[in-house]
């Protein structure tokens, strides 16, 4: 089922203010006591997309998938569930799925009574026969792997379990549309990790449309189809994971998506200077200017290269996972640098803490232009 919300705002009075055991927060407070959640956001869900919805807290990620649920009204604009026109239809009747943070399983009710619920409530002229209820909760069951649990109660379950419970409570109705508010939030890093492979496999066989929150930007860029970045209330940029990490609308995503290490300095002639540091910038007008690089996008070397004299010391060597962490420091730098290198040359320059080396800009990026502009230094000959 695609969705389709079109100029949905959203403004906070003074009176519904800490509703949610929160003051208002962030750029979207008014001076008059109210806070602007949402600005007016156009959003296109295409049928079967898995979505996330990723931002800082206070963004408005909450609000827009309460808004879409049908939990909260909108000021302004409409919401579509396929053709259907849904912006003042009911929760109990969108036909949606919830699964939320905070386990909300009936804690005196069996795994199988849970999953059944919403099955067992309907009314007497829809409610499917014991039978078959049986039957589907045990597909349910089956399909999240805990076909062997339903009798157990939720306080003898695993967060991790019980958070499957909830996933396959939500299924239970057979909903158009699933939404997820920081499912995994509660749960540890491999717990997650699982999840997450697991909702996207689930996904993609049962072909519903999910809309999740999240503030970890891996789990963003994960899980989802494509991500909607969000800050202030606004969307910042639309865009599958890849496009989102490549291409950055702006310096917000840009910065939001991951480590980025900051080089402020003058220009002249192509050539930025910072103390007893210097590094070509090909087409970047003169002027006091500051570009960001990523990690990766430092190479390390003994010597300084026909195109950068970097020169910066080794504070802290991270040799973790697939590549080494290596902060740096340097005095025409503001704050160290972090760059990611492989376990090979680590070895080949035999780093330890206290070694000086140079650093290499494969590629620098400015936000100071109305379009991101990427520079790459060592490709200049
Ligand atoms: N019931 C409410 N009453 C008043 N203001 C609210 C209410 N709910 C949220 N807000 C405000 O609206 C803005 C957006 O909140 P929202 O919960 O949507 O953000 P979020 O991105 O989900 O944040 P988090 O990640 O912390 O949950 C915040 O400034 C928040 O303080």
């Amino acid at each position: 089922m695609s969705i389709r919300l079109s100029q949905i705002d959203k403004t906070y009075g003074n009176k519904g203010r800490g509703s949610k055991g929160r003051g208002s927060k962030g750029h979207g407070h008014k001076d008059d006591g109210r806070t602007r959640a949402l600005e007016p956001i156009d959003l296109d869900i295409h049928d079967g997309e898995l979505i996330g919805l990723l931002g800082p807290s206070g963004s408005g990620k909450t609000t827009l998938l309460r808004i879409v649920a049908g939990l909260e009204q909108a000021d302004g604009g409409t919401i579509h569930f396929g053709e259907r026109e849904v912006t003042h239809v009911h929760v109990r009747d969108r036909r949606i799925g919830f699964v939320f943070q905070h386990y909300a399983l009936f804690r005196h009710m069996s795994v199988f009574d849970n999953v059944a619920f919403g099955l067992t409530a309907m009314p007497r002229s829809q409610r499917p026969s014991s039978g078959e209820i049986r039957t589907r909760v045990m597909q349910l069951l089956e399909m999240v792997r805990l076909q062997d649990f339903a009798e157990r109660f939720p306080a003898q379950l695993s967060g991790g379990q019980q958070q499957r419970v909830s996933l396959a409570r939500a299924l239970a109705l057979k909903p158009d549309v699933l939404l997820l508010d920081e499912p995994f939030g509660a749960l540890d890093a491999k717990v997650r990790q699982e999840l997450r492979r697991w909702l996207r496999h689930l996904h993609e066989e049962l072909h519903f449309t999910s809309l999740f929150v999240t503030h970890d930007q891996e789990e963003a860029l994960e899980l989802s189809d494509r991500v909607v970045v969000m800050s202030n209330g606004r969307v910042e940029q639309i865009a599958t994971p890849d496009t989102l990490y490549r291409q950055p609308a702006n310096r917000f995503v840009f910065e939001f998506l991951g480590d980025v290490n900051r080089l402020e300095g003058d220009i002249e002639d192509e050539v930025l200077t910072c103390g007893n540091a210097r590094v070509a910038v090909p087409g970047v007008e003169d002027g006091r200017r500051e570009l960001l690089l990523r990690p990766h996008e430092i190479r390390l070397d003994d010597q300084p290269g026909p195109r950068a004299h970097l020169p910066v010391s080794v504070t802290a060597v991270v040799p973790v996972g697939a590549e080494v962490r290596i902060e740096l420091e340097a005095d025409w730098l503001g704050e160290p640098w972090l760059a990611t290198i492989s376990h090979a040359d680590f070895e080949r320059l035999a780093i330890t803490r206290g070694k000086r080396l140079y650093a290499q800009p494969s590629r620098l990026h400015r936000f100071d232009t109305p379009r991101p502009q990427t520079l790459a230094p060592l490709s200049i000959s």
